[in-house]
């Protein structure tokens, strides 16, 4: 391995290359491998960044989990999976912890063409019990070299749907399967919601296990030391009314509240578990977002996710920066239009962080909603709130919009209810990879009906696109823009609504004309500087619409030039293909227009820079440069593309 400044020693954990060597450890072992393992996480995510708070929060967790079952016949699945790093640190992968969310490394979740120790992969949220749920399932109906299924899923994951849908379906097969509740009370930010509460309520004032244990008759599944103080406690609990806990209701046994950092009490409960389960079975474990770092501890966030940072004091080392984040443009023009309109609502499903919503709620903490985990019922929300007269802007990453699809088609563009849509890291998004990659919202949403979809090419463009949302009430409008910063263009004091369905002209050239639609423009005027110093001149148009298209640009663009690109961060069936539909439909193409549509390519492309992300799918700005030239040189040696 290398660089290996400030390297803990971990004599342990050295010894550890498979959890089979955990096997071999006594419990006062596993204590200590365990406080290896989470020196070991902090060294590497210090000089990686990445998730941080979540993996040391399950650091007792993960040791005792693959101490006690038999991974990766057991199948351990993570929820979201951004926990996973003392998983990969114990399933050999420990000598590849510093190439972790980097090209060509190790992913930052867990990926199934990565190890056979990660059966499931995730990044989204909340669908590890249908996951394990489905290996259950599996092992009963005779899949061969599968054994439990057990699912980790933290208490911000269970406010999403799935989950229910999943504890639902468990309770009604009665199969055995083990679901850890991680319950940290914490999301990305601190949780919200009933869940979230009951949750607490179902620990507070009562701190031993035994207790609960006794009062719901799961005496049993409590390792020997821990049932005489159960059956103690069950006797003092006679006569006293206590209803069992939802997860009961729901047909699983429930066992705790544990403490998931108690290395002895974790291991007697797996083991007992392990040999006495027959149905499903939930593990109530409290745990610390962060536990054993203390500026981790000590951050509102929990040390979540962080840039490489400074091991002693835990000051993270940040890239200066050029301009404001397209997120806290968004939000500032948010703001600005909500002064204006007190119509104005925004809702974040579990990110208020990560959509710029904590400012909006830091001035209009009455017009901001945090739904949690939650995009399917976010989206409905919007819905409602918009039949009810208000202008909600819901404000989601492109990729966790897909989990509220059905919402988005049959709540919103079924009923053309104006419900705005501030779509965050739409294209590639780096570290986090094909998971989070914002690809396919063109596609997704330029083909409903009543909709209109904007894309902004820069700061200035995003401003202009939050008032022509909040202006906009004839149907749902949505705006996309990328992760990260703008690209440094003055901004004005407010935006403008822009005309629908028009785009503007950058440039004015001959021969091939580029349509850029969204971020990709500014690589599309740094591939037309470098075309010029070559005598080509390209036309440039940002067509700010992808529905409904600008047709009258669209024509003039084709009739006037002998090759028309297209280009776009997204999937193929986005602007470009509506492009091309408009081009046939109109007989174009008979007239021997040469056509290009640059996209992201049919593959789902793994973490690395953004800029080395965009080199793999082929849309920099030297790209670009060379599908002009290829159309130019293929006119000069006279032959039709
Ligand atoms: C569908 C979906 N929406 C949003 C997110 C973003 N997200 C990642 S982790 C996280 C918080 C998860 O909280 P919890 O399950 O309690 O895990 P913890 O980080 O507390 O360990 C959120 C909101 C996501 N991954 N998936
Ligand atoms: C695991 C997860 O889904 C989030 O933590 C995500 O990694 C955040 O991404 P941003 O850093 O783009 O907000
Ligand atoms: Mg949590």
């Amino acid at each position: 391995m290398t660089n290996q400044t400030n390297r803990p020693a971990t004599p342990l954990l050295d010894r550890i290359g498979s959890p089979a060597d955990l096997k071999a450890l006594t419990d006062r072992e596993l204590r200590q491998a365990a406080d290896e393992l989470r020196a070991d996480t902090i060294w590497a995510v210090s000089r990686t960044g990445g998730h941080l708070g979540a993996g040391l929060g399950v650091v007792e967790l993960t040791v005792a989990l693959h101490a006690v079952f038999d991974t990766p016949r057991d199948k351990l699945i993570w929820d979201v999976s951004h926990q996973c790093y003392p998983h990969k640190i114990l399933t050999g992968r420990r000598d590849r912890m510093l190439t972790l969310r980097q090209k060509d490394g190790l992913s930052g979740f867990t990926k199934r063409s990565e190890s056979p120790y990660d059966p499931f992969g995730a990044a989204h949220s909340s669908t590890s019990i249908s996951a394990a749920l489905g290996f259950a399932m599996g092992r009963e109906l005779g899949a061969p070299g599968v054994g439990d299924a057990i699912a980790v899923i933290g208490d911000g994951a269970l406010s999403g749907g799935m989950a229910y849908e999943a504890l639902n379906h468990a309770g009604h097969l009665k199969k055995r399967l083990i679901v850890i509740l991680n319950d940290n009370e914490m999301s990305i930010a601190p949780p919200v919601g009933a869940m979230s509460s009951y949750l607490s309520r179902l620990y507070a004032g009562a701190p031993f296990q035994e207790f609960k244990a006794a009062a719901k008759g799961a005496v049993g599944f409590l390792p020997p030391p821990l049932q005489e103080g159960a059956r103690r406690a069950k006797e003092m609990l006679k006569g006293l009314a206590v209803g069992g806990t939802l997860f009961e209701e729901l047909g699983f046994s429930y066992v705790g509240p544990i403490d998931g950092h108690d290395m002895d009490s974790l291991l007697q409960i797996l083991r007992t578990v392990k040999v006495r389960a027959t149905g499903p079975i939930l593990i109530h474990a409290i745990t610390q977002k962060g536990k054993g770092f203390r500026p981790a501890e000590g951050r509102s966030d929990k040390g979540h996710a962080t840039a490489k940072f400074d091991m002693i004091t835990g000051e993270q080392s940040k890239a200066p920066s050029n301009a404001p984040s397209y997120t806290k443009v968004f939000a500032q023009n948010l703001i600005k239009e909500a002064e204006h309109d007190d119509r104005i609502v925004a809702i974040t499903a579990a990110m208020p962080d990560g959509t710029g919503l904590n400012l909006f709620a830091e001035r209009f903490p009455k017009r901001c909603f945090d739904v949690g985990i939650a995009e399917q019922h976010g989206v409905t929300f919007c819905a409602g709130l918009a039949a009810a007269g208000m202008k909600p802007f819901a404000a989601i990453y492109s990729t966790f919009l897909q989990r509220g699809y059905d919402q988005v088609v049959h709540d919103v563009a079924l009923q053309n209810l104006p419900v705005r849509f501030a779509i965050d890291r739409a294209g590639l998004v780096g570290a986090d990879g094909a998971t989070h990659a914002g690809s396919f919202d063109v596609a997704y949403l330029s083909n409903l009906p009543n909709f209109t979809v904007m894309a902004a090419a820069d700061e200035a463009e995003l401003c202009h696109m939050v008032a022509t949302a909040a202006a906009h009430d004839a149907g749902p409008i949505a705006f996309r823009f990328p992760r990260g910063e703008g690209v440094g263009v003055e901004m004005p004091e407010r935006g403008q609504p822009l005309e629908i369905g028009k785009g503007r002209m950058i440039h004015e050239g001959e021969r091939v004309a580029i349509l850029s639609f969204g971020a990709r423009l500014g690589e599309v005027r740094a591939a037309c500087e470098a075309l010029r110093a070559r005598g080509i001149d390209p036309t440039i148009a940002d067509a700010r619409f992808s529905k409904p298209l600008d047709r009258d640009l669209i024509l003039r663009l084709a009739a006037e030039h002998e090759s028309l690109i297209t280009i776009e961060e997204g999937a193929v069936g986005g602007f470009g293909s509506h492009v091309a539909q408009l081009l046939a439909q109109e007989g174009v193409f008979d007239t021997g227009l040469r056509f290009r549509s640059m996209v992201l390519p049919d593959a789902f492309i793994d973490q690395g820079g953004p800029r080395d992300m965009y080199a793999s799918a082929g849309l920099n700005a030297e790209d670009i440069e060379a599908q002009v030239l290829r159309l130019c040189d293929v006119e000069v040696i006279g032959k039709r593309a």
